[in-house]
């Protein structure tokens, strides 16, 4: 069994008395032109906000350009529900970070009893480190929080290569989440029996009313943490790959990627779409074209697996810096 015990503890089985309800969606209603900023943003042009809204998760987001004229229905949903913030500094960017994670868990925590957080590897962790100072290592009721992972390499959790490893290293060893709510894989298993036993984790879990199901029967975490690598894969979805078609699991394995190491599992795209909140987190100029592609309006006939995520009934934010937008700030002539 995937190693988090959360099945078995009374304060897991507790939550199944509890009933979800959506809670309302922020949707970034108020409108404001860029001058292109930054972290200037969130001290100087904070937008005013309704009372259901908490600040850091619907202000400063600038409004995405109008999708194509050819856009799906779908695809302008998406954009409609998205935002982008743009920090001058990685250190800016792991503040505002910090401070979206604070609010939703405050909300989650307040409305169900629990907050479900999914975790992505590689250079998404290095923006949780403020979570681990003050004032929020002391602030956060971290008891409630239960940890996931979008994608895992199948390798031993003490790996250099394993995404759990990264995560413990850098925040989970600083914080006091319950181990029993720290949901690894079984690294003692294959790429495929490590997959099944994750669905199968997930789906007690939904059992018991931990993870919440959506409206479509897959998961809903609370707040998905996504990084996207430089080709446009998120999790382990790589651009052409097939397991980006698949939906009829909410856990899949690939024993091809063309990242290594090549035997992952990974969340699926429904999965993914399924979540309350994600953010994506992207910085660097190395990812500078593939930002460009996806939030600009261009069609191209290509989409990438980034470019897939739009959620069914969810908020979107983009968290990148100057450099990840360098691209796009030409087309938005921001
Ligand atoms: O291999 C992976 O890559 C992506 C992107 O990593 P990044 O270092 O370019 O941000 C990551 O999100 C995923 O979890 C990981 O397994």
């Amino acid at each position: 069994m995937a190693s988090c015990a959360a099945s078995g503890s009374p304060a897991a089985l507790s939550y199944r008395l509890l009933r979800w309800r959506p809670s309302p969606i922020c949707r970034f209603s108020a409108t404001f032109s860029p001058p292109f900023s930054s972290a200037a943003l969130d001290r100087s042009r904070r937008i005013s906000l309704s009372a259901v809204c908490p600040s850091p998760l619907r202000s400063n987001r600038i409004p995405l350009p109008s999708p194509p004229a050819m856009a799906s229905d779908e695809t302008l949903a998406a954009k409609e529900k998205m935002g982008l913030l743009v920090f001058d500094t990685e250190e800016e960017l792991s503040v505002s970070l910090a401070k979206y994670a604070v609010e939703l868990s405050e909300k989650f925590i307040r409305e169900r009893g629990a907050f479900t957080v999914v975790l992505s590897g590689g250079s998404l962790i290095k923006f949780l480190k403020e979570l681990t100072e003050s004032p929020y290592s002391e602030t956060l009721n971290w008891a409630k929080w239960y940890i996931f992972w979008v994608d895992e390499r199948v390798v031993s959790k003490d790996h250099e290569d394993s995404n759990y490893k990264l995560a413990f290293d850098v925040f989970l060893s600083k914080v006091p989440i319950p181990p029993g709510q720290v949901c690894a894989i079984n690294d003692a298993l294959s790429a495929q029996g490590a997959a099944e036993d994750y669905e199968t984790t997930l789906k007690h879990l939904v059992n018991i009313g931990v993870v919440v199901k959506s409206a479509t029967g897959y998961p809903r975490f609370d707040l998905m943490l996504l990084g996207m690598g430089p080709d446009g894969h998120i999790a382990s979805l790589f651009p052409s790959h097939p397991l980006v078609n698949v939906t009829d699991k909410w856990v899949a394995f690939i024993k091809d990627s063309p990242k290594p190491p090549p035997e992952r599992i990974t969340f699926t795209l429904p999965v993914i779409n399924s979540s309350a909140y994600v953010a994506m987190v992207v910085a660097g100029a190395g990812k500078a074209s593939v930002v460009s592609k996806a939030l600009g309006n261009e069609k191209t006939t290509n989409v990438l697996p980034v470019e897939m995520v739009s959620l069914e009934d969810g908020e979107l934010t983009w968290f990148t810096d100057k450099a990840a937008v360098s691209m796009l700030r030409d087309k938005l002539s921001l």
